[in-house]
């Protein structure tokens, strides 16, 4: 498997928990290594363009108001099998269905709130990479 590059959002509610080391150490440990991470305040632009795929979801303006409610760690993963690792140790999108010892049931309250973001393709790693990093 070759070495791949995901993207990885660690959202308002798990920065306002204090809680960004404990999500960095589970990839730091599960053998993903940080290679680009920013500490940011996102707009409601770029939290719109983020999103953009979501639009006509009835959830999507509280998910703009979430994901501005306070600031984000932008971060760039790497290593084997990245993209699928990465889902798999943050767990399903609703954390009462996540898996126990993931990221989600562990740090998350709501689907909403729900602690992290991860790419869930090749495609979209590359997209949310330039969004954020430009490269
Ligand atoms: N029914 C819902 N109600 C409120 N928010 C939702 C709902 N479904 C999804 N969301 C929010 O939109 C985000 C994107 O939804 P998506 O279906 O892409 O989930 P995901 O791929 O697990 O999450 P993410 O894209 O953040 O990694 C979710 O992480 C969640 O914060």
């Amino acid at each position: 498997m070759a070495i791949e590059r995901t993207f990885s959002i660690i959202k308002p509610d798990a920065v306002a928990k204090n809680v960004i080391g404990k999500i960095v150490s589970r990839f730091e440990s599960n053998g993903l290594k940080i290679v680009e991470m920013q500490l940011k305040q996102l707009s409601r632009e770029e939290a719109e363009g983020f999103y953009a795929e979501h639009k006509e979801r009835p959830f999507f303006g509280d998910l703009v108001e979430f994901m501005t409610s306070g600031p984000v760690v932008v971060q760039v993963l790497e290593g084997e099998n990245a993209i699928a690792l990465n889902r798999e140790l943050m767990g399903a999108t609703n954390p009462q269905e996540a898996a126990e010892g993931t990221i989600r049931r562990d740090f998350a309250q709501s689907i909403d709130a729900n602690a992290v973001h991860g790419s869930d393709s090749p495609a979209s790693a590359e997209r949310e990479i330039a969004y954020f990093f430009g490269k």
